[in-house]
């Protein structure tokens, strides 16, 4: 089978790849519909990866969010047009205590391999789910940061004490927002608390129990647990105010990418007996799990669908490149492509 592969060549430069491809029996192939773009895709489009990084991956497809339909499967197991969501994790091998996504042996679209922005995406049987009928397409293109935040709450779960009065979130963009409606599933008896930096960003999280913007955070206001959502620099300030309000013994889950290391005030980890547990990624386990979310609260579903920031179909490599730019200046949520190449 012939297929065209879409890689970015250098910052802001994408090249079309013609490329044979063989199917196995224990494959699928399935044709991208909506795409979703994250901030690691932007970090490759705009080239702020270490130039010995960029080197490394580059040529590479970006995009590891996103559905399709299936185009084939040899097996004849997914009917033809069977919408499904694409898990961008490839493990190659098992291990009895790791679990897929902490593997480094594992394969990651769009991070070193390539992405689904693809004619047409050859994928392992297992990683491939059906969505249901009744899910939006542009929110289910996001499906899979929804499979992180699920990755983030089942480690904080894991993780923590007993005290789950009191649930902060430190972000008020996308992953905060998408930890934010799974706190509110899977904490129902918690207090949400939401911390951002811009107020009209805040106003979406209207089913918190309360938000704040970080400069008028109460002195003696306490968290259970945190999350950390932010990423950039704004990470070490984020996980600097987590210390500074998490009650000893505290987990604060850290999922904001940084690009540069980020200082930590240790004396008070120690001190408060803090753990600090990083979260990366997600496996098929957490992307079933997010799918039976998503089915069993239609509520969950609509603040999703709020998520949804810009949509546009895209057609040429120019449409590709004028829609990672609206993204860039897009102040609010995810920028889905309706992908039509
Ligand atoms: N661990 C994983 O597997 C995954 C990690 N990520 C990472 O998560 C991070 C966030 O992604 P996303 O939500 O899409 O990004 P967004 O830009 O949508 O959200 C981040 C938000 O946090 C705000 N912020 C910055 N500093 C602070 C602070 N100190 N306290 C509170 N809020 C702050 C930002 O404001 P401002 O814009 O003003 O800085 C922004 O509104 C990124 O680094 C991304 O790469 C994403 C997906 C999966
Ligand atoms: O977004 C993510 C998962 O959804 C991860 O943060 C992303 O995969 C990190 O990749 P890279 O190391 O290439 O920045
Ligand atoms: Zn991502």
């Amino acid at each position: 089978m012939l297929n065209q592969v879409y890689r970015l060549v250098s910052a802001r430069q994408f090249e079309v790849q013609t490329v044979a491809e063989t199917v196995s029996a224990d494959q699928i192939v399935v044709r991208p519909r909506f795409l979703s773009v994250c901030h690691a895709d932007q970090r490759y489009f705009t080239g702020q990866r270490p130039q010995n990084v960029l080197r490394q991956k580059l040529p590479m497809a970006l995009i590891h969010e996103g559905v399709g339909t299936v185009v084939r499967d040899p097996q004849g197991k997914f009917a033809p047009g069977t919408l499904v969501v694409m898990i961008p994790n490839t493990p190659v091998e098992h291990d009895p205590i790791v679990p897929e996504n902490y593997l480094p042996s594992s394969k990651f679209r769009s991070s070193g391999y390539n992405g689904t922005m693809q004619e047409y995406v050859v994928l392992n049987r297992d990683r491939v789910l059906a969505v249901p009928a009744d899910f939006d397409h542009p929110m289910s293109a996001f499906i899979e940061m929804v499979s992180v935040g699920v990755q983030g709450l089942t480690q904080l779960q894991a993780t923590m004490d007993a005290d789950a009065r009191v649930i902060g979130i430190w972000g008020d963009g996308n992953l905060g927002y998408i930890a934010a409606t799974l706190v509110k599933q899977l904490f129902p008896d918690s207090q949400l608390v939401v911390f951002g930096r811009h107020q009209s960003k805040l106003d979406y999280f209207s089913f918190a129990d309360k938000t704040y913007l970080v400069d008028q955070i109460p002195a003696d206001l306490k968290v259970s647990q945190a999350l950390e959502c932010t990423g950039g620099r704004g990470s070490e300030a984020a996980i600097a105010q987590i210390i500074r309000h998490i009650h000893p013994l505290g987990t604060a889950v850290l999922m904001g990418v940084s690009e540069e290391p980020v200082a930590i005030d240790t004396r008070s980890v120690l001190a408060e007996g803090l753990t600090l547990r990083g979260v990366s990624r997600s496996g098929r386990a957490d992307f079933e799990r997010a799918i039976q979310i998503l089915t069993d609260s239609p509520v969950t579903r609509e603040r999703l669908q709020n998520l949804v920031g810009l949509t546009q179909k895209v057609s040429t490599i120019q449409d590709i490149i004028d829609f990672f730019e609206r993204d860039l200046t897009n102040y609010w949520g995810k920028a889905v492509m309706e992908w039509d190449v």
